[in-house]
């Protein structure tokens, strides 16, 4: 998937693929999934995320399910160029915790001939757009929203609701502390809160 290059061989392309969607939905592993393949087809891969993300290990990216790829920490978007070489792929998790300077280091590698593949979450738990994912989406030339299933009724979901009482952005957590809710879910859990208040 995505690995065309052609009409003009000589020169590297580079685009970014954005992979988005609710907490469980899938992103890391199929974050985890291109990049894999991209190794195997014997191309130079690098992998960055933000320092923050020590959920499941202080350096691998780690789904759910504990499928893993070594990764780089970084602590903003500002020092991904200056770890590249020559990579021909560079992928980025967790990005919704990266400053907004992400979309233009995106941008340059892209324009540099490097394909990017980038996974965060596209929506925080009040259900709004989440840091720099809504102008990447905008930017990027392939775009994939992946569904977790609603913990309450078994539909689709595409909301990650926090179930403790938390009101700051960034809070690191999993079923402990978020659950993914349909629309119709997550609005019933958000109407009966905000009665409660
Ligand atoms: N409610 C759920 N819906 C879908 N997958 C779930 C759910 N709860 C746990 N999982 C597990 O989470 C895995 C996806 O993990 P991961 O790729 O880390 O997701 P994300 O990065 O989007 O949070 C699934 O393959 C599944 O095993
Ligand atoms: C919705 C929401 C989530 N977070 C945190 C919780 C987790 O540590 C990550 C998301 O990880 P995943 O790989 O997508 O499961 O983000 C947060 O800090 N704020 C939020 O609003
Ligand atoms: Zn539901």
């Amino acid at each position: 998937m995505f690995l065309e290059n052609t009409i003009n061989p000589k020169k590297k392309k580079g685009w970014i693929e954005v992979i988005c969607g609710s907490m469980f939905s899938g992103k890391t592993e199929e974050l985890i999934r291109r990049l894999k393949r991209a190794k195997i087809a014997k191309q130079k891969v690098e992998i960055f995320k933000p320092e923050i993300d020590t959920r499941y290990d202080e350096i691998a990216v780690v789904s759910h399910d504990y499928n893993q790829i070594h990764s780089t920490p970084v602590p903003a978007s500002a020092n991904i160029p200056l770890l590249i070489n020559d990579e021909d792929v560079v992928g980025i998790d967790e990005a919704q915790f990266f400053d907004m300077g992400l979309v233009a280091v995106c941008n340059q590698l892209a324009n540099n001939g490097i394909r990017v593949i980038v996974a965060g979450l596209d929506m925080d738990y009040t259900g709004k757009p989440f840091g720099p994912i809504p102008a990447l989406l905008a930017t990027a030339e392939y775009v994939t929203k992946v569904h977790a299933i609603c913990v309450n009724c078994g539909n689709l979901a595409n909301h990650s609701h926090r179930i403790t009482d938390n009101n700051k952005l960034v809070m690191l957590g999993e079923t402990d502390s978020y659950q993914p809710l349909c629309r119709d879910c997550f609005t019933l859990e958000n109407n009966f809160k905000n009665k409660k208040e």
